[in-house]
């Protein structure tokens, strides 16, 4: 499966960054930082009415390269004059073409709360996250152990970050609530065979309790979409191809919305 080729890719790039910078030199970098963006990502997710999380994103195993003008730091502007409420950036450089340093360009530029979207698998990655300035990480549950799961919560807590625990399926929703998660995302696409079925977020929805930051992720392309999943008690929608094909990026956001918004005011 896709996941596990993801998951090796992961722990050899990790292992040669550690040989240019050693956990204890990032753990000096970080250790007189004492701002806790994840508070503003978490405040950002679950404000009144449905949250838009927009990604950044050039390629994916399942599409390939998505897009071929892809100025990160153009997009990420344009996200936040259209008043996205957080971005997510894909860091993951082989199957995915991104990179932590996009991150760290897009932070310096914009003030909207930055999600770093990667395959999180060691501590490493998590001081990472917080030196590249990313408010808040992603945890996979279904590349994790459960006591991975709890002591990634816990090191980004103490960090200052906040933390989407991803699920898929209902097991998994019952170890990101065990493990004592605050913010929940349930991917629609399947990993194994990348098919897309809205239906997975409206169905998980039902298991996770109102005071939980409740996350649709993947495969959102309508209007129509957000309305079902807005109507069905969503907090927050993560929305990548859908805004990386659009060339205007605040008119496909405001297409999207339309619905959404005019039920809100
Ligand atoms: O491009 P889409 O279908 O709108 O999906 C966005 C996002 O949900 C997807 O990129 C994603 C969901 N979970 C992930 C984990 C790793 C990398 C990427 C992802």
């Amino acid at each position: 499966m896709i996941l596990d080729d993801l998951v090796i890719a992961t722990k050899k790039r990790v292992e040669r960054q550690r040989q240019l910078t050693s956990l204890s030199d990032l753990k000096k970098r970080v250790q007189h930082d004492v701002t806790r963006p994840g508070d503003e990502f978490m405040t950002a997710l679950g404000k009144p009415g449905l949250s838009v999380i927009a990604e950044i994103k050039k390629a994916s195993p399942s599409k390939g390269q998505i897009t071929n003008s892809f100025d990160y730091l153009d997009i990420a502007k344009k996200y936040a004059e259209a008043r996205v409420d957080a971005i997510s950036v894909l860091t993951e450089p082989e199957y995915f073409k991104g990179s932590l340093d996009y991150l760290t360009k897009i932070a310096a530029q914009v003030k909207i709360p930055l999600l770093r979207k990667d395959f999180t698998i060691s501590e490493y990655m998590i001081y990472q996250a917080k030196a590249a300035r990313a408010s808040a990480i992603l945890l996979i549950v279904a590349i994790l152990t459960q006591q991975q799961l709890e002591e990634y919560l816990k090191l980004a807590d103490e960090l200052g970050l906040a933390a989407i625990v991803e699920t898929h399926d209902e097991k998994e929703v019952k170890q990101a609530l065990q493990a004592g998660a605050q913010i929940i995302g349930v991917n629609n696409r399947n990993l194994k065979d990348f098919s897309v079925d809205l239906n997975n977020s409206l169905q998980l929805r039902k298991l996770v309790p109102e005071n939980i930051v409740f996350v649709a992720e993947s495969g959102i392309k309508t209007a129509q979409d957000l309305k079902i999943l807005t109507n069905a008690n969503v907090d927050a929608v993560l929305i990548g191809e859908t805004l990386m094909r659009a060339t205007d990026k605040k008119a496909c956001l405001t297409n999207l919305l339309g619905e959404v918004k005019e039920d809100e005011s």
